[in-house]
């Protein structure tokens, strides 16, 4: 008999393009939502982008988040009680849109994402990334009811956000290696569709490369596409598996070991190199992934991301054990072929 069921659940609006801001009111107003918004932001989007958009609503109330934990969550809930919103706005970089998304969950609402740096595709996508300790969850959650993603803000940000972004999407190669490996060996779900959807934004973004370039709009519009497209690639799974293998665990394990060195993109990126390694051998993708980085303005080393060789072998022997998901690492690669493949790659230097 069959009894398989599969409930995607994704956005409803998602408006991507040049000065749509100002669009956000209409967009929400689309939605049908009731009462008043509470917006979720962190201290710079407020300041960039804070006062257009309350202006497009009724009585919203702003909270201000600095940091991305639980406890963050915790006080954000019991703001959002006192406030009663009716719908969150998370208005930020990867920071406040994780805890809105975390928080719109706890309180039973629904939420909006106005990305304005385009560093992770956790902007689009229903799962937060919060470390806790020892470990990092990745916690399901709804997706937002829509996307507002500004390319005019967004090509004014900080270009080593968006250079992460599109690293974070490069890895989904490798991530959706690692998902095929694991359904063959252990007989994991696995989507044909999110994992296609998820190969092909990481292809396109790989032969768009030398077109992504700093302050266009147009590179802002492809990188913002893509994080869209890699969300949707999770909707469907149901999972970050098409967007998160090997490599994710990696740079996990570096936001434990060696907290605040270097972007999640750019980690993950550098980590990808490596694990294609591991996957295809000196002859495979690792080369293709590598010059891609490279003409972003990636980091491609462990020196790039700030950290030295010692550091870069300890979270590659140790990153397996970080959470039960089966990768190219399962049970550990040792120290001797962790310093092979991350010298084979040039990622250190020996
Ligand atoms: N859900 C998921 O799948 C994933 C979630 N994450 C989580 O996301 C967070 C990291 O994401 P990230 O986006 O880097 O974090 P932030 O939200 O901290 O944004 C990064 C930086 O950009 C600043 N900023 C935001 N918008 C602009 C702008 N338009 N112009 C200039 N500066 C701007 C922020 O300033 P300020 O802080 O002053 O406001 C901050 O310093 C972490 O908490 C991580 O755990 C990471 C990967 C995946
Ligand atoms: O970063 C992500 C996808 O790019 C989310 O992955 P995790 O599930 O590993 O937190
Ligand atoms: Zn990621």
């Amino acid at each position: 008999m069959f009894e398989k069921t599969t409930w995607i659940k994704l956005p409803r609006n998602v408006l991507v393009g040049h000065g749509v801001l100002d669009d956000l009111g209409e967009a929400v107003g689309e939605l049908y939502l009731t009462g008043r918004p509470l917006i979720v932001t962190s201290p710079t989007p407020n300041e960039i982008a804070g006062d257009r958009v309350r202006a497009q609503f009724d009585d919203p109330a702003t909270a201000v988040v600095e940091e991305a934990s639980f406890e963050a969550v915790e006080e954000l809930t019991e703001t959002a009680e006192a406030v009663d919103p009716g719908y969150l706005i998370a208005l930020g970089g990867g920071k406040p849109i994780d805890i809105a998304k975390m928080a719109a969950d706890h309180l039973g609402v629904g939420f909006v994402s106005v990305p304005t740096v385009a560093s992770h595709d956790g902007i689009v996508s229903g799962r937060s990334s919060i470390p806790e300790g020892d470990t990092r969850h990745s916690v399901a959650a709804d997706p937002p009811l829509a996307v507002v993603a500004d390319t005019t803000l967004i090509a004014e940000a900080p270009w080593r956000l968006t250079t992460a972004g599109c690293a974070d999407i490069i890895s989904n190669y490798t991530a959706v290696k690692d998902w095929r490996l694991a359904r063959r060996l252990r007989n994991v779900e696995y989507s044909e569709y999110a994992g296609a959807l998820s190969e092909m934004t990481a292809e396109l973004l790989v032969e768009n490369a030398d077109m992504i370039r700093p302050g266009l709009e147009e590179s802002a519009w492809v990188v913002v596409k893509a994080l869209v497209s890699s969300g949707v690639a999770m909707s469907i799974a149901g999972s970050s598996r098409p967007a998160s293998g090997a490599e994710h665990l990696i740079s996990h394990q570096l936001d434990r070991t060696a907290p605040g060195r270097a972007l999640h993109g750019h980690q993950v990126g550098v980590a990808s190199i490596m694990t294609e390694y591991l996957h295809s051998g000196e002859n495979g993708e690792w080369t293709a992934i590598r010059d891609a980085l490279a003409e972003l303005d990636a980091p491609t080393t462990a020196a790039e991301l700030g950290l030295d060789d010692a550091e870069l072998i300890a979270a590659l022997t140790s990153a397996h054990e970080i959470r039960d998901r089966y990768t190219i690492l399962q049970g550990g690669i040792n120290e001797a072929a962790a310093i092979e493949v991350a010298t084979a790659t040039g990622v250190i230097d020996r």
